[in-house]
């Protein structure tokens, strides 16, 4: 490999080049880790136990407070029937939680339902500065904390839609409250929102860089092997992706220690660094890339069976070829293949093997080939 700089030119374009597979990189990876980010149990049962405690509040402020009655627009039993049928929302979505954590749709849902609730019962209150507006700020403060920015975006559109239509439904009331005092709680109110939301984005972004070191491989930028090892425990327990067969593509450079030899550690690194970024420029969102030891690389690939990976290899093989004809690079791949359930009862079963079949290709045929977890190693024509 040439390890003289480049010129000028050639560097601003190497440069532009490796920003844009950068960003490419890092809008791929933002998505993962978006898609991949769910609260854990304790959480979500802490949110389930608050929103039962606001319905408990709830029955109690209509049927025991001195506000035993309520407004002109919902009678006690109207307001006691729907918050019947709401505690039971509550509840059966509580125990749809213990089962399944990640169901994005039951997020979007029970947060809506909580805003419709509040919103009936500030209908349903008398007093027209009602504490159930304060229940918007908790919808919107424990979803955009605990779900993300998103979430946080859709509860204040939410709750702001709701208050339109309730003041619109109650104007005569509203006019009639008209006070410094109410004008101060809607600036207060609307404050503390926009306040929030910065705190938000601002632990997220914290949140994202922390997560970003503890997952990431220094050098290449890919996944390290703990990472791998959690996002794709992850993708075997999902009941949507676990039944499915994935494949597993085992990847090792041939004679990369006489990079290392002949050019120097440095050289070696950006090689590394270079073939990361192409493995993870030749797969899709949905896949993952790690690298899995010094020069080895380990892909997960969803939805793909062993012959279309048998394709992505070759790809792989051709890419990195390409590539080392450009740089002048004396460098292979050896592939090895295989697919959970039937190569292995776990992940780590199946990569076992695999690793043994690209070291069999490898032993048999000096670098270079593809093989199959069971497949016998094709032979080399005689010259
Ligand atoms: N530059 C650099 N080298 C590394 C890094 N991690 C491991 N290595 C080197 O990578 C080499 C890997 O060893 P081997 O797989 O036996 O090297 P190889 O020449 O590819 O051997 P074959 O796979 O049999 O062709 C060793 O020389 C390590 O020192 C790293 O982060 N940077």
């Amino acid at each position: 490999m040439s390890a003289s700089p480049n010129t000028a030119g050639e560097q601003t374009a190497d440069s532009r080049r490796r920003r844009k597979t950068d960003w490419q990189q890092d809008t791929k990876h933002r998505a993962t880790l978006d898609a991949m980010r769910v609260p854990p149990w304790e959480e979500q049962r802490t949110q389930y136990l608050t929103r039962l405690l606001f319905w408990v509040l709830g029955l109690a402020y209509f049927n025991l407070g001195g506000a035993a009655q309520t407004s002109a627009w919902v009678s006690l039993a109207v307001f006691n029937a729907v918050f019947l049928f709401y505690g039971v929302e509550i509840a059966w979505f509580m125990r749809h939680a213990a089962r399944r954590l990640d169901v994005r749709w039951r997020w979007h849902v029970t947060m809506w339902v909580d805003l419709l609730a509040a919103s009936f019962a500030i209908l349903a209150d008398p007093a027209a500065i009602s504490p159930g507006f304060l229940v918007y700020l908790m919808v919107i403060l424990g979803n955009g904390m605990r779900y993300g920015l998103r979430l946080f975006a859709e509860a204040v559109a939410g709750s702001l839609l709701c208050a339109l239509l309730i003041i619109g439904l109650r104007l005569f009331d509203y006019l009639d409250a008209i006070s410094v005092s109410a004008a101060f709680f809607l600036l207060f109110f609307v404050i503390i929102v926009l306040y929030s939301y910065s705190l938000t984005a601002n632990i997220e972004k914290g949140r994202r860089r922390t997560e970003d070191e503890r997952d990431r491989d220094h050098l290449t930028g890919l996944l390290n092997r703990r990472a791998l090892y959690e996002r794709a425990e992850r993708l075997f327990r999902d009941p949507a992706t676990g039944s499915e067969p994935l494949v597993v593509l085992f990847a090792d450079l041939d004679r990369f220690k006489a990079v290392n030899d002949n050019h120097g550690h440095h050289v070696g690194d950006r090689v590394l660094a270079d073939i990361g970024r192409l493995f993870a420029g030749s797969v899709r969102d949905t896949d993952l890339v790690a690298r899995y030891g010094g020069d080895e690389f380990l892909l997960i690939l969803r939805d793909m069976d062993l012959a279309e990976a048998g394709v992505l290899a070759e790809r792989l093989q051709k890419t990195l070829a390409d590539w080392s004809r450009r740089e002048n690079v004396d460098l292979s791949l050896s592939v090895g293949l295989g697919q959970y359930p039937d190569h292995g009862a776990d992940l780590k079963a199946v990569i076992e093997r695999v690793d043994q079949a690209m070291y069999r290709s490898k032993l048999v045929r000096g670098g270079g080939g593809i093989l199959q977890v069971g497949q016998v190693v094709p032979a080399v024509a005689a010259p």
